[in-house]
């Protein structure tokens, strides 16, 4: 288990450039499987989710090509099937949440799929029924096997049909989609999530021969195609590390500029961190956080408490409500952080205030954080991280913390962030890795 060690209370200064989204790689290199046509993919972001992603497809007989740094191409024209019922894709396919989208995909093109028991971040309960529900609409018959914790889905082909999703799941929406794709007739995904990452995959999906429309909507309309071709397909900046980048320049004081931070597409991402009182600018494709002393949190206009609470796109993505959290500790005012999706995402709030942050943890889903206006500085602690992005609101903490830090198991955070060390480093940042 590596470690992080940090000395914080440097102010930061200079240029940095998201990576590619992580959560959009995880669904469109699943969609690769659907041609056996090459599919050629930049700005794919070098972290361990997407590194294990890739070590499964080419597993299964994908050939994976490295072209250059973060551009891979990809071509299914032979999936061994057989590597589905043995223990690796099992162990392999259970470290990451992505894992779970290889499926629509091979039910449309070979007629069968194996689930085992996804991994991710354990920040509550993560169920796959909307995935499931959505495969057996579309004419798929699965088996649970409550032993081993695994769905095995198969048919003898798809059929379009109207589908109401119990909720617009993220990963559940790609999924159906992607089986979708190949259906006979027209499906209509309705209560689907349309997060940029679902309009990518619908973009680069209709770019290898698939009919979407609806695109960025809630309700999808797939007319079915016989088969895709290949494509090129650029992904989008990772708005979660856009979203990390503005709470931590706010936190540690610091000037900088995030480069190409594709602004069109982060929906209430930047209006809700202004929300607490943080200064940005957007410049073209960048965007300019300047040095600030102070920010104040913001009251609703009838003078009440500031609530920021996630919500399916186009609302605030879970994802950055532990980044609020963080950088609401050294604001002045007071915000009440309201978790809905997931249970288990707030707990990390113990380690803070062990920091000298000033939060009430109400229950599971609600946190009131009173901001110390930097009248106290908080101080360097060690702590472990219990998934990415309170990993990362942990790192911001001991960034701007007086005194040595060290942050255990950042194995969390290199999931979803490529060298952060060394990226914030080169703006001015001490973290040494230690194994
Ligand atoms: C690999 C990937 O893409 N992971 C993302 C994906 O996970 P994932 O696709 O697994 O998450 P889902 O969208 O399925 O839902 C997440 C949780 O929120 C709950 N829920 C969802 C919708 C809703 O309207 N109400 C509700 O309560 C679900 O019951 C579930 O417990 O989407 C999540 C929600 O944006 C993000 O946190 C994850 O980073
Ligand atoms: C919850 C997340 O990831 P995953 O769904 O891959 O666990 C995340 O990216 O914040």
């Amino acid at each position: 288990m590596s470690s992080f060690e940090i000395r914080g209370g440097r102010r930061l200064q200079g240029e940095i450039a998201p990576q590619g989204a992580k959560n959009e790689a995880l669904q469109v290199l699943c969609a690769a499987l659907l041609t056996d046509q090459p599919v050629t993919f930049s700005n794919v972001p070098d972290i361990l989710d997407v590194n294990m992603l890739l070590e499964l497809l080419g597993d299964m007989g994908v050939r994976v090509t490295k072209d250059a740094p973060n551009t891979f191409t990809l071509q299914a024209s032979e999936v061994n099937l057989e590597y589905f019922s043995g223990q690796t894709f099992q162990r392999k396919s259970g470290k990451l949440r992505g894992a779970v989208m290889l499926a629509g995909p091979l039910l449309a093109r070979f007629g069968k799929a194996l689930i085992p028991q996804p991994g991710g971040d354990k920040i509550g309960r993560r169920r796959l029924d909307t995935h499931i529900r959505g495969f057996e609409k579309l004419g798929a018959a699965f088996h649970f096997d409550t032993d081993k914790n695994i769905f095995s889905l198969e048919c003898d082909h798809l059929s379009g049909t109207f589908l109401h999703m119990d909720e617009p799941s993220v990963t559940g929406t790609a999924n159906v989609l992607m089986a979708a794709v190949m259906a006979r007739g027209t499906t209509q995904i309705y209560n689907a999530a349309c997060e940029p990452y679902l309009q990518q995959l619908c973009r680069m999906l209709n770019k290898m021969g698939a009919r979407i429309s609806g695109i960025g909507s809630n309700l999808l309309t797939i007319e079915g195609v016989t088969q895709l071709g290949g494509c090129d397909h650029h992904l989008l900046a990772d708005m979660i590390e856009v979203g990390s980048f503005i709470g931590m320049a706010a936190m540690t004081q610091s000037e900088i500029t995030i480069k190409n931070a594709d602004v069109a597409h982060l929906g209430n991402i930047p209006e809700t961190f202004q929300q607490l009182g943080i200064e940005l600018e957007i410049r073209g494709n960048d965007i300019y956080i300047p040095t600030q002393e102070n920010y104040r949190i913001r009251r609703f206009i009838d003078g009440s408490i500031l609530t920021v609470y996630d919500h399916p796109w186009p609302g605030f993505t879970p994802d950055l409500l532990s980044i609020v959290l963080v950088t609401a500790t050294q604001a002045k005012g007071t915000v009440l952080v309201h978790q809905k999706m997931f249970e288990s995402r707030l707990f990390f709030v113990d380690k803070l205030i062990e920091m000298g942050a000033q939060i009430v943890l109400c229950d599971p889903h609600r946190a009131v954080v009173i901001g110390l206006n930097r009248d106290i500085n908080l101080r360097g602690i060690t702590m472990v991280s219990p998934d990415i992005r309170a990993g990362v609101a942990l790192l911001i903490a001991a960034l701007s913390a007086e005194g040595k830090s060290i942050i255990q198991n950042i194995e969390q955070i290199d999931r979803g962030y490529e060298r952060i060390d060394e990226r914030l480093n080169a703006l001015g940042a001490d973290i040494r890795r230690v194994d």
